[in-house]
């Protein structure tokens, strides 16, 4: 039985992770590299737990569990049932990682990733007993978004996949089994499509970024939210799928590489709202007030959503 879980950094998913996880009546220490992301999780942790409230996530029976923050990497992992890795999304980082903890931790102790997109197979090639190794995919903010992938790789052993799926179901999320192993697994690879057309749409001149995301947010994700895009099929009809993919699909962005607007931007070290300039612009002032707009509108929706309103 999973109590006592070790996550390995601390950046954008780790303190809402780690928040989500105590409240399930977990024990979580939590670990960065770090110290001024070990500062930053735990001024997070608060604002996290404001969130878990106003969505009505209730304490277990059994009491809440605790967040315990360490600079130490053997004093995180000691003792873990279940590490996350959640560093960044580079495949020698990880297996840093990896290396750094083999003999900290008993040899069945579970290793879960939290990455976007790297196959598990590759990932476990950097690990001993890559039997206990699985992909454990978080949506950003984690403490918001209910649905987690579970993925194994080729050598995952199929009770490890059953322990993170039940453990994720016991706090009340929603686990979803991916089948294959397939880069970006379900999630990433729908968004990316997604996020590839927006991108070359506003490159080609074709749309302002604002008005992008007024028409896919209110012609795309709000609907999308309570009709799945299986279901969608249905409701448009497959005859018009047919038609309209027939002419269209040649003419949707296939490129394969970056787009040249995100490799100016991220060579210009513009990377969104962590350094304050991205696709638009944020003061400190705005982003506190955006984030807590954001959390706001998503609590209110996922409350709708669960029938709790
Ligand atoms: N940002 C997102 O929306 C999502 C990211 N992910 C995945 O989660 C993982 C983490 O992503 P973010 O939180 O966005 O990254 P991030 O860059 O915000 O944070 C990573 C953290 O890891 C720390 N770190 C680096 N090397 C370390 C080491 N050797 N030991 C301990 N800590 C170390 C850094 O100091 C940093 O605080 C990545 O694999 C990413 O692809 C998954 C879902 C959503
Ligand atoms: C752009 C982007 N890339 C990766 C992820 C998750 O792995 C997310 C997300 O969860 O929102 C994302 O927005």
């Amino acid at each position: 039985m999973i109590q006592r879980i070790a996550i390995i950094g601390l950046g954008t998913m780790g303190p809402g992770m780690a928040a989500r996880l105590a409240r399930g009546g977990l024990q979580v220490v939590a670990y960065d590299v770090a110290p001024a992301a070990i500062e930053r999780a735990g001024s997070m942790l608060g604002v996290a737990e404001g969130v878990l409230d106003a969505l009505g996530i209730a304490v277990p029976p059994a009491g809440a569990g605790t967040v315990r923050f360490t600079d130490d990497i053997a004093d995180a992992v000691s003792g873990a049932d279940l590490v996350i890795e959640n560093v960044p999304e580079n495949i020698s980082i990880k297996a840093d990682v990896y290396r750094t903890i083999d003999s900290l931790i008993a040899s069945d102790t579970i290793v879960a990733s939290d990455t976007s997109g790297i196959p598990i197979t590759k990932l476990q090639a950097h690990i001993s007993h890559p039997e206990r190794m699985v992909g454990m995919h978080w949506s950003n903010p984690p403490h918001i978004i209910p649905m987690i992938e579970v993925i194994a790789g080729e050598k995952t052993a199929p009770h490890i996949v059953t322990t993170i799926r039940d453990l994720i179901r016991s706090i009340g999320l929603l686990p979803v089994v991916v089948k294959k192993d397939v880069p970006g697994f379900v999630e990433n690879r729908v968004l990316y499509a997604l996020l590839r057309e927006a991108v070359d749409l506003v490159e080609r001149g074709v749309i302002e970024p604002e008005d992008l995301d007024t028409c896919v947010s209110w012609g795309i994700g709000y609907k999308i939210a309570v009709i799945g895009p299986m279901a969608l099929l249905d409701m448009a009809g497959l005859d018009i799928y047919k038609s309209v993919s027939s002419f269209l699909n040649a003419d949707l962005s296939n490129r394969d590489d970056v787009a040249p607007m995100v490799l100016e931007k991220t060579n210009a070290s513009k990377l969104g709202i962590k350094s304050g300039e991205g696709m638009f612009s944020y003061t400190p002032e705005q982003t506190k007030a955006l984030q807590g707009e954001r959390a706001r509108k998503l609590v209110a929706v996922r409350r709708i959503l669960e029938g709790r309103e």
